[in-house]
């Protein structure tokens, strides 16, 4: 059995969780209060700057060069196609990130990106990126399985339940493959480590949005 199912059965349970949260279930039946929403999306404008630096450091790392390119285009796509998805939203709503503080889910989850791919190996920084992709496109796909008609969320599950980001999502799957199958078993247990941790905080992720988290103290 290849690696990538491996790392998927062991989030499956932590999955489960993802689509039988009330963000997820209120956004698929375009019920989600506008104002969790718009939490959500600026938080993720700040993440997206920072996984697309994450990203642009594994292209860096990337060996063979060929996947210099494919990391590069990764971070093209977080910065292009998904900060546009949230321009049309800011627009729609009047809002923007400008001002906004990343709340302690965002903070923890970026600085554990930037962190993991800047002072741990490819091979580690690839799996722990893998979720970013992975997950965004299984529940893209379980919303639009559900369709519900005039969702104003409709342009957010159209894009991740694309074809276009589906391809990428393809190649950051085979990417991880390819690393793990040369990789010492020391380093694939940290690559499922990577996955866990990161998979644990896009869960974490929603929530917060749900519960509109703000900075305790
Ligand atoms: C938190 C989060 N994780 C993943 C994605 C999809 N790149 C995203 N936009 N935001």
């Amino acid at each position: 059995m290849s690696f990538t199912p491996q790392l998927w059965h062991a989030i499956t349970p932590l999955y489960h969780s993802i689509t039988a949260h009330p963000f997820i279930a209120e956004l698929t039946q375009g019920t989600l209060p506008q104002e969790k929403f718009q939490h959500y999306i600026q938080q993720d404008a700040l993440y997206l700057a920072d996984f697309a630096r994450a990203l642009a450091v594994m292209a860096a790392k990337a060996e063979p060069t060929a996947w210099v390119h494919r990391y590069l285009r990764f971070a093209e796509g977080a910065i292009v196609v998904e900060k546009a998805l949230h321009g049309s939203y800011f627009q729609t709503f009047g809002i923007s990130e400008e001002g906004v503080v990343k709340s302690p889910a965002c903070f923890a989850y970026t600085n554990y990106l930037t962190a993991t791919c800047w002072q741990q190996s490819f091979a580690v920084g690839v799996a722990a990126l893998l979720p970013c992709f992975w997950i965004y496109r299984e529940v893209g796909n379980f919303i639009w399985q559900q369709h519900q008609p005039d969702n104003p969320y409709q342009a957010w599950i159209d894009t991740y339940a694309g074809e276009e980001f589906s391809a990428i999502v393809d190649e950051a799957i085979q990417l991880t493959d390819a690393v793990a199958q040369v990789a010492s078993p020391e380093t694939r247990h940290q690559m499922q480590e990577a996955f866990l941790y990161s998979s644990r905080l896009e869960w974490l992720f929603w929530d917060s949005a749900y519960r509109l988290e703000q900075w305790p103290v």
